[in-house]
């Protein structure tokens, strides 16, 4: 890998955990991005147009990295998207919606270096049991869903929500480790890890 960090465009605490995590040093600056969804606009891209944004605004701000890294997460429900909730009365409504059923979170990463752009997606299935008014107001009470997508943080206490996910846990974190380290290993060699898709091969 070069020996410049890399940038990553986020006010998230969580990413940059994640991006620790899997060894990837990094130096964080906040990107403010105007993130209002568009009229018809499919959640996939609205989170992929906003990685790329963050990405393009922590370029802006950089010093000698190599690339910024800008990452997008919402949670989807009966194609509405659930983003942050302003405050503890829609906290509890996202929650009572997301109770006792199943939901997708699309989480986005994106690189650039002003000239080159790429950008990965990761869709996740999450199957949440359901939840009594009483405990989504003790959950609530918890402050833990205040500024999340969907109004919860699967790595904290409503881990105890999650009956079943398919996909990416990392990606509904807000993060998808995976896509970002294939990212990064293509953005570094010109190739993907592993030399190729190992989905594609016999079993
Ligand atoms: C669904 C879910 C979301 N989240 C968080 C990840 C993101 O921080 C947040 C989604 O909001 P985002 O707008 O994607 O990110 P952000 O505003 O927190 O950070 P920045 O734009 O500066 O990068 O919700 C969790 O931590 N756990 C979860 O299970």
């Amino acid at each position: 890998m070069s020996p410049a960090r890399l940038l990553l465009a986020s006010a998230s605490p969580r990413r940059s955990a994640l991006l620790d995590q899997i060894g990837v040093t990094h130096r964080v600056v906040p990107a403010h991005v105007d993130e209002t969804h568009r009229m018809g606009e499919a959640a996939a891209d609205y989170v992929c147009r906003l990685a790329l944004d963050k990405a393009r605004a922590g370029w802006r701000q950089r010093q000698d990295e190599r690339a910024a890294l800008g990452a997008d997460t919402a949670v989807v429900l009966d194609g509405d998207i659930l983003g942050k909730p302003a405050d503890a009365e829609e906290a509890e409504a996202m929650l009572a919606r997301l109770s006792g059923r199943a939901h997708r979170v699309c989480s986005a990463v994106a690189l650039t270096d002003g000239t080159r752009e790429e950008v990965r997606l990761s869709e996740s299935e999450v199957w949440f049991r359901a939840i009594a008014p009483a405990e989504r107001a003790r959950y609530v009470a918890t402050g833990e869903p205040l500024d999340k997508a969907g109004a919860y943080a699967i790595q904290g206490w409503a881990a105890i929500f999650i009956e079943h996910l398919s996909g990416s846990y990392s990606g509904v974190m807000g993060l998808p480790l995976y896509e970002t380290a294939a990212l990064l290993e293509l953005w570094d060699t010109g190739t993907p890890p592993g030399g190729g898709h190992a989905r594609d091969g016999a079993a």
